[in-house]
């Protein structure tokens, strides 16, 4: 690599023959010009001069991560010709939960945990690209990409003990945590890591069907059933959707209208019937469905394994966060499923989908509110490198306040999310359905209410940027665009407040008087 003083770059200022410093490192621009984005006059102006403050004005360093390579001619003399190396835990203030900022310490968390999370953030650097491509382009998950996360431990880690329980064959933890190692902060950090990808739809994509589809199958299903379905679907070669919503039915579950009636000979359900806004339903192979067996209410509803095949078929729902996630409308005509495929008993479903309900809702929060974190960080970033009317914005008092309501919002909810992790890691599962369903609620409702203005307060200070796909504020217009999904479903912000209260009060002190 060639080094260059600042005066010999000084003298490549024309039009084909302009050079640009970016971050010590001197690009041709010459011939790039013509094709710059952003127009050849800007850019010009610049040639033979050191751009490095207005380029991070209005341009994330994703472009030259991608275009740089073909433009880079040399460094300035004197400068480290490696660059920099981005570290894999951010500095930015608030950027990290406490627990993995140095110099910090927390009770929930042993080495273990860190080096659980430095594996999957690696990990999932490496496939950051991919996911950035298929966010944009709408693409779902390609079969390769599960399988690499299968092979690398994180399909099982992220449903949990459960899962890590159901192993596949050959396969490890990330980091080489050993299985009686893990616990729900092994699988906490598992989700929050995943938000960290900035890809909404794509994230959910991932997996977002199996991490609600997954656990009544292994809790209800018989061993052989759950055994050849954990193997399939922890290993990333088929995957699996929870199918429950209706048109006629949302949060109000026991209100589903599909049928499943018995064959004469007792062997066979058939099912008639259609499923709304199924995530990764485009794709599936297995679908974890509630049925109608029989009547009205809670009481008559079974859950089913329906495997792909004839009489079921997925149609693409285009929901606003875009078509990563293969949300799905699934008709169900006339499909027939062995008896063997029941989960739990016949009648006694709603019980089944009960069961996984609180883990849901906790797993939605971790992932939601690591979201909001990066949303944080970016705002932090981008008032630190933008200048308006001559000052930085983070010089300006009313944007210090947003990041400080912000700052506050998350890290309240990062620590009651912890503080119910270490309930969840001491209680039975009854025991959490009776202590924990209420609190769990209270906290999805607070973590979307905090993404809701932590998506607010990001847009006001990114500007037009957050109303643009490309570009600096790119990871804020998806951010907003995916608010909603954790606001509605796994139970709606109305429901999440009215059950966190019921439960309290049903644990009234009948003698409590003012
Ligand atoms: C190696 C150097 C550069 C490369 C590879 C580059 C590349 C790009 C790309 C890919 C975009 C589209 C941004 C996006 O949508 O993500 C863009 C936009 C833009 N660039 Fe550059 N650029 C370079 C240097 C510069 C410089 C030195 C200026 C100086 C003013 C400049 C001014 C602009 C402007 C004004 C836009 C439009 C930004 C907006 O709409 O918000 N670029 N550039």
């Amino acid at each position: 690599m060639r080094a260059f003083t600042r005066e010999e770059v000084a003298r490549h200022s024309a039009p084909g023959n302009a050079l640009v410093i970016i971050d010590q490192n001197v690009y041709d621009v010459s011939k790039f010009a013509a094709a710059h984005p952003g127009g050849d006059r800007f850019l010009l102006e610049l040639a033979g001069q050191d751009a490095t403050r207005t380029f991070y004005q209005l341009h994330r360093k994703e472009v030259l991560a991608k275009l740089g390579p073909g433009l880079l001619v040399g460094t300035l003399d004197g400068s480290d010709p490696a660059g920099e190396v981005e570290p894999l835990l951010s500095s930015v203030p608030f950027a990290e939960a406490m627990w993995s900022r140095d110099g910090h310490a927390s009770p929930y968390y042993n080495e273990s945990h860190r080096r659980f999370q430095r594996a999957i953030r690696a990990f999932l650097r490496d496939i950051q690209p991919e996911a950035d491509r298929s966010e944009t382009d709408g693409r779902v998950p390609t079969p390769e990409l599960f399988r690499k996360l299968g092979d690398f431990g994180l399909l099982a880690s992220r449903i949990g003990v459960l899962g890590v329980r159901h192993l596949p064959r050959g396969v490890a933890l990330p980091g080489g945590v050993r299985p009686d190692e893990f616990d729900d902060f092994h699988e906490l950090i598992a989700h929050e890591e995943m938000g960290t990808l900035g890809t909404p739809a794509f994230t959910n994509g991932l997996g977002g069907g199996m991490v609600i589809g997954l656990p009544p199958v292994l809790a209800f299903g018989r061993p052989e059933l759950a055994q050849r379905v954990a193997e399939d679907v922890l290993s990333g070669r088929r995957q699996i959707a929870l199918a429950v919503s209706e048109p006629f039915a949302g949060s109000d579950v026991a209100a589903i209208r599909t049928t499943a009636t018995r064959t004469a000979d007792g062997r066979h359900y058939v099912l008639h019937g259609v499923k709304k806004w199924i995530t990764n339903g485009t794709f599936a192979h297995y679908f974890v469905t509630a049925v109608r067996t029989g009547g009205d209410g809670m009481r008559g509803i079974s859950l089913l394994l329906v495997e792909r095949g004839e009489g079921l078929s997925t149609e693409q729902i285009k929901v606003m966060y875009g078509s990563a996630a293969g949300t799905a409308l699934v008709t169900l005509d006339g499909v027939r499923v062995p008896v063997e495929n029941l989960l739990g008993e016949e009648h006694a479903g709603f019980r089944c989908i009960m069961y996984n309900f609180n883990h849901e809702r906790w797993l939605m929060n971790a992932s939601m509110l690591r979201g909001s974190r990066a949303m944080l960080e970016e705002c932090f970033k981008w008032a630190h490198q933008r200048e308006t009317f001559g000052d930085k914005l983070t010089d300006k008092p009313v944007i210090r306040a947003k990041l400080a309501r912000m700052a506050a919002v998350v890290e309240s909810a990062h620590a009651w999310l912890e503080a119910l992790t270490f309930q969840m890691t001491r209680m039975t599962h009854d025991e959490q359905v009776l202590h924990l369903a209420g609190p769990i609620a209270l906290h999805k409702l607070f973590t979307t209410r905090t993404a809701t203005m932590v998506a607010d307060e990001a847009a006001q200070i990114f500007g037009g940027r957050a109303l643009t796909q490309t570009g600096m504020g790119r990871y804020c217009e998806r951010f907003w665009r995916s608010v909603k999904f954790g606001a509605i479903l796994g139970g709606s912000e109305e429901i999440m407040a009215d059950l966190g209260i019921k439960q309290a009060l049903r644990q009234f002190p009948a003698r409590a008087r003012l």
